[in-house]
């Protein structure tokens, strides 16, 4: 009776404990793996210096990464990158894992805006570095809006484009936080279109709250380009507006998906 009980409480409690301790493994692999490859990215990206053609070194080091982790990327909406010119590509923010998302699409001379600390982050931080990654400050408003300004300038002279994650931060909710404006400034300066990019939720996958991390599928929509040619710093607002309404909408649509089932009329 008694070995019947602990038997009882011991299992689903173990069975917990060995999701908790897989998680904390294969972020710990994750985040390892990544300070491990950029060893290798560090001397190949440095032959060219602080160059954005050093993200398709990064790009290529990375793709291999969902192999590792069972996690499927579906794409669709590939036309809509068939543009020549600069763009600024926007994204949700749900996880560290959106590197993964992101270096499946990545396209080419495209660089990310991250937080400053990044640069920090030891030898990831100098790859990041030498592929270009434009790092602001967020805690100093100004200084990040003046950095955002010369990548408007940069996307121009140089035929650059840049991707921005709009909430600013990581989002688990399961909704899109409020977007912040510097990457609708930055389209509208430069007056080169918005792409919308949206990662379905991890929710089946992964959870950082509940520390689950299986195998999954994710899909990743490339929506059409917002134009901004004409817009002024007054359209911002609504331009920020309408973009996150459209990325809300796509990932709501892509949430209620059942895996593995394709919508009709999406490419
Ligand atoms: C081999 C392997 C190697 C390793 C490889 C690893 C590769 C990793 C790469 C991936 C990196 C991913 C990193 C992701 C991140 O770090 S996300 C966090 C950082 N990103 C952002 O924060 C971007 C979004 N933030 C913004 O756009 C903000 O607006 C910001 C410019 C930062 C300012 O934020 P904040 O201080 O919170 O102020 P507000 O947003 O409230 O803005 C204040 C007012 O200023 C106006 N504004 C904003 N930007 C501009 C601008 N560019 N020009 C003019 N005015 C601007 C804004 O509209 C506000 O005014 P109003 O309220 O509208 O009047
Ligand atoms: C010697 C120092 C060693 C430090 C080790 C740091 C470990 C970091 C290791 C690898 C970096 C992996 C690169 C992942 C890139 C994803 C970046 C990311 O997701 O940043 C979060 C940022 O968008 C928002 O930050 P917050 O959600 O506001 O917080």
């Amino acid at each position: 009776m008694w070995l019947l009980v602990i038997c009882l409480v011991a299992f689903p409690l173990l069975y917990e404990w060995s999701i908790t301790f897989k998680y904390f493994c294969k972020m710990a692999f994750y985040n390892g793996w990544i300070l491990t490859l950029a060893i290798l990215a560090i001397p190949i990206c440095a032959v060219r210096g602080r160059n954005v053609e050093n993200m398709k070194v990064l790009r290529f080091m990375l793709l291999h990464i969902k192999y590792l982790y069972g996690i499927k990327i579906e794409v669709r909406g590939w036309e809509n990158f068939n543009i020549k010119e600069p763009y600024v590509v926007v994204s949700n923010h749900q996880s560290s894992l959106d590197l993964l998302g992101m270096m499946e699409i990545l396209p080419g001379r495209c660089v990310p805006i991250a937080k400053r600390e990044l640069m920090y982050a030891g030898t990831a931080g100098l790859a990041c570095w030498l592929a270009g990654v434009i790092f602001i400050n967020r805690k100093k408003t100004d200084d990040a809006i003046s950095v955002m300004s010369e990548a408007a300038e940069t996307m121009l002279k140089e035929d650059v484009r840049v991707w921005v994650f709009p909430e600013g931060t990581r989002n688990h909710s399961g909704s899109l936080l409020p977007f912040k404006r510097g990457a609708f400034h930055l389209a509208v300066q430069a007056q080169v279109p918005v792409i919308p990019v949206v990662m379905s939720s991890y929710k089946d996958f992964y959870s950082k709250k509940d520390r689950k991390f299986a195998t999954g599928k994710c899909t990743v929509r490339i929506l059409p380009g917002v134009p901004t040619l004409g817009l002024s710093p007054d359209d911002v607002p609504d331009l920020t507006d309408r973009v996150r309404g459209l990325m809300l909408d796509a990932f709501s649509q892509m949430s209620t998906e059942r895996p593995g089932k394709e919508p009709g009329g999406i490419h």
